[in-house]
């Protein structure tokens, strides 16, 4: 099998992208992120007082529980969830996982009851971090990936309006150029690579290092050294203790920003380092690049990286060589 799912920005400042999943007999919008490895759903078990106007998995109506299994995840901004385990049929697109654990959540933090554009995440990490006990799941690509046309999926999200997401397949029509492959580091259980030299302005801003590509992640994480260095160019920028991060007067003009992975050079545009005002009508706007010190050291390419690419996560070489291929779309 193979095939593609609609990808859409759940806001205008693309904080995320949600696509519709159906799970048992109901679709509901899920965060496809690859920095983790539960897919996890809010569920009429989950408290009345925490549903919200969220759309419901009914495990009960269509799923084997599990008995005794529970799962409980906390996410790098510190939020969360937690609860219990079903086995049912979920499909994505035009592609079908059969016996896909579903983790029904009996308690979610409240960045979650109240993002409405959210109804949980399929996490795309690999299933070694997975929260299942007492027997840890696997994630929807793992129990998919040898039914698959090719072991592969590839993330097409765009700027302010909806990409996809597509599982088992190449398409040379949605990227220019060719793809670039970079060995993964799975050893932690994320979409762990390399990433080299960065420029700005034709001058050089140091390199990034080990990095994960993470697209349950907003922004771009990066080594101090690298953003200090691009925000040198964008003139009444600063690092705000206020804001918590680098800002910078909203009609700043915003240079690239170019970084090597795999031998080729990639460019993030400019405008898409303007992330929002600080406040609403505010003429301070708040960077879409910050320091890594933010993400607990981790370098983490995010959405603002992710847009405008073609990423293939891939198994192709074996499970126990994945590889991130590149290209610009
Ligand atoms: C309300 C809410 C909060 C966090 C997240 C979230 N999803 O993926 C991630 C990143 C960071 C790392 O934890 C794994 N990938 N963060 C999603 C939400 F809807």
């Amino acid at each position: 099998q193979q095939g593609s799912v609609t990808a859409s920005p759940s806001d205008s400042m693309d904080d995320s992208y949600i696509c519709p999943v159906t799970t048992g007999s109901n679709t509901l919008h899920l965060d496809f992120d690859t920095g983790s490895s539960d897919l996890w759903v809010f569920s009429t078990d989950t408290p009345a007082s925490e549903q919200g106007s969220h759309s419901l998995y009914n495990g009960e109506a269509t799923g084997k529980l599990l008995s005794g299994y529970t799962w409980d995840i906390t996410y790098e901004d510190g939020s969360g969830s937690k609860g219990i385990v079903y086995s049912d049929k979920v499909v994505i697109g035009p592609v079908t996982a059969t016996s896909q654990a579903v983790e029904a959540a009996t308690s979610a933090s409240s960045g979650f009851v109240s993002d409405t554009s959210t109804d949980g995440l399929v996490g795309l990490a690999f299933s070694s971090i997975n929260t299942v006990e007492p027997q840890q799941q696997l994630t929807f690509f793992d129990n998919v990936k040898s039914s698959l046309a090719s072991p592969l999926f590839a993330a097409v999200l765009k700027h302010g309006k909806a990409g996809t997401y597509d599982f088992g397949y190449l398409d040379s029509s949605k990227y220019t150029g060719s793809i670039a492959y970079t060995a993964v580091d799975n050893s932690q259980g994320f979409w762990g690579f390399t990433a080299g030299a960065t420029t700005v302005g034709g001058k050089s801003t140091g390199s990034v290092g080990a990095a994960i590509m993470d697209t349950g992640t907003t922004l771009l994480y990066l080594p101090s050294k690298v953003v200090s260095a691009y925000y040198a160019q964008v003139k009444g920028s600063s690092n705000s203790n206020t804001y918590g991060g680098y800002i910078f007067p909203c009609s700043a003009t915003l240079p690239d920003w170019n970084v090597s992975i795999g031998g080729t050079t990639f460019t993030v545009t400019g405008s898409y380092f303007n992330y929002s005002p600080v406040s609403s009508g505010s003429s301070t706007c708040y960077g879409a690049m910050q320091p890594n010190s933010q993400t607990g050291g981790s370098t983490v390419f995010g959405d603002t990286f992710i847009k405008g690419h073609y990423i293939v996560f891939d198994q192709t070489q074996g499970s126990n060589s994945p590889r991130l291929g590149l290209a610009k779309q």
